[in-house]
Order: structure tokens, then C-alpha cells, then sequence
């Protein structure tokens, strides 16, 4: 059973503020797309990977992928406006069994989590990673009063990787293109009423978001052990 994989990488970071795209931005020798993709170029179970960058990003995207050597990433595709959309176009570029989705920045994923999640999907078809919120969590009107506290109990904070049976995550995107909007490819496979199974993924798996993550993506990078010269996959 073939397994692929969409990384979505064509954002503009708008919430990092900075002038370079986060994907980009070094984490010690690496882009953090660079780190992300070493993880799914280098798992035994990943077959190919299709990566989703800005137009204007592709050729610096390809030039990273022959310095390093990722040879499992088969093509390298234009994104659209929201990360949807780019994810659909990353989608019709495989034609495997099974399909990862995995945001570019959140390059602490693990090789473990990796496997757990695709030998899941191949008995769930739909498998979203998710860890236990730690936080209360509370809904606000406009006002910033507090109108509803959710219980805690059953609520998670989903990450990525999300896998899905290939087909079902097409049928799911098609149905939903231009006329639904979704922050993650789970929300539309959900409306097409199939069960999506959760994983427990790790904390350390965060999506670089805005500038204070650059100092725990410095933290995580220290606690695991890596040298300034190692690639995150390479732990000491
Ligand atoms: N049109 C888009 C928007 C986002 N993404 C990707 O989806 C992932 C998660 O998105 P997010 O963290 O929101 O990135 P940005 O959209 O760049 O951030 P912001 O919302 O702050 O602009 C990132 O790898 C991002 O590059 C994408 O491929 N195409
Ligand atoms: C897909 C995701 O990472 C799951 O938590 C998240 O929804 C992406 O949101 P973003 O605003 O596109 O970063």
C-alpha cells in the first residue's frame, strides 16, 4: 500500500511578521521546510512526497531539495490563497493508496509518530493527530466577556500529520472546493459523515506560527540533544 505526502508550504506567515517566508526562516543550518521534509524523505513507510510552495518560491525549493538530497519529494507545485487550497493542489499531484497531509512548519514531527499515524490510517482511512488540551478552554463574544466555558475533558488541539485514504480525501476537498472553508483536511472529511480517529501525537510537534515559537523551536532543538551541525532527524 503506497503512501504519499502533501506539505503545505505556500503560506506568506503573516502572524511572524517577517519579511522572509517562515518556511524559510534557519533553524541552525536548515530551513524549517528542509528539517520538515528530512523526516518524510528519510521514514521507510513514505513513498513520495509532493511539496506546495509560493510561485515565486519553487526554484529556491528545488535548489534546497538537490543540496540536500531529498529525493523522495517527486514534484514541487504552486499553492493558492488559503492553505486549503494549496493542499488540493498538492492532492492531485499523487495518485497513492494513502495520503499524509503535514503543515511545512511544524518540524519537530517524529519518525515514530510518522509510522504510528500511517499504520493507523490503513485499518481507520481517516486519522488526525491530536494532543490532550491543557489549557480551560472558553468562548468570548465580540466584547471579550466570557459567554461559555467548554468542557476540557473531550477537547483536543489537533496537529499534523492527518492521513487519509487517498480517494476519500479527494472526494472530501472536491465536495468542499470554493464552497467550504476548513483550517484543517480533517473538518472535510468529517462533513462527508465519515469517522476521522484520533492519535495522540506529541506536544513537542508545534506549528511555528509566530515569533515567539522560534525560541521553543531553539528549545525543543537543545532538549532533544542536537548539536548545532545535526539535522532535527538525526538525535544523538
Ligand atoms: N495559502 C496557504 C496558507 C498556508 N499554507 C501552509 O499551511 C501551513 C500552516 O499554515 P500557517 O501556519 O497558517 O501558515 P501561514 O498561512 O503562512 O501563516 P499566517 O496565517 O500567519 O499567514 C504552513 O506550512 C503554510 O505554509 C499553504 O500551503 N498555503
Ligand atoms: C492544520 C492545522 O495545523 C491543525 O491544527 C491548523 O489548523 C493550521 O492552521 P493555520 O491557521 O493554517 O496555521
Amino acid at each position: 500500500m503506497s503512501v504519499g505526502v502533501v506539505i503545505p508550504a505556500a503560506g506568506v506567515g503573516k502572524r511572524m511578521g517577517t519579511k522572509e517566508s517562515k518556511q524559510f526562516l534557519f533553524l541552525h543550518h536548515s530551513p524549517i521546510l528542509v528539517h520538515t521534509l528530512e523526516i518524510f524523505d528519510s521514514h521507510p513507510q513514505v513513498d513520495e512526497i509532493v511539496v506546495v510552495t509560493r510561485a515565486d518560491e519553487i526554484e529556491r525549493c528545488y535548489e534546497w531539495l538537490d543540496r540536500e538530497h531529498l529525493s523522495k519529494v517527486k514534484k514541487v507545485v504552486p499553492g493558492g490563497r488559503e492553505r486549503q487550497e494549496s493542499v488540493f493542489l498538492g492532492l492531485q499531484q499523487l495518485t497513492t493508496d494513502y495520503v499524509l497531509v503535514h503543515d511545512a512548519v511544524r518540524p519537530f514531527v517524529t519518525s515514530d509518530l510518522v509510522g504510528r499515524i500511517i499504520d493507523l490510517v490503513r485499518v481507520e482511512q481517516a486519522v488526525v493527530t491530536a494532543v490532550p488540551m491543557k489549557d480551560t478552554v472558553k468562548r468570548s463574544d465580540d466584547s471579550r466577556y466570557v459567554s461559555q466555558t467548554i468542557e476540557r475533558q473531550s477537547l483536543w488541539a489537533i496537529q499534523t500529520p492527518q492521513a487519509f485514504q487517498r480517494d476519500l480525501l479527494w472526494k472530501a476537498h472536491q465536495r468542499a472546493d470554493g464552497k467550504l472553508f476548513a483550517t484543517d483536511d480533517s473538518m472535510l472529511v468529517e462533513e462527508l459523515g465519515f469517522p476521522v480517529k484520533i492519535i495522540e501525537g506529541e506536544y513537542t510537534n508545534i506549528k511555528i506560527t509566530t515569533p515567539d515559537d522560534l525560541l521553543f523551536a531553539e528549545a525543543i532543538f537543545q532538549m532533544r540533544g542536537l548539536k548545532k551541525d545535526d539535522s532535527i532527524r538525526t538525535r544523538v
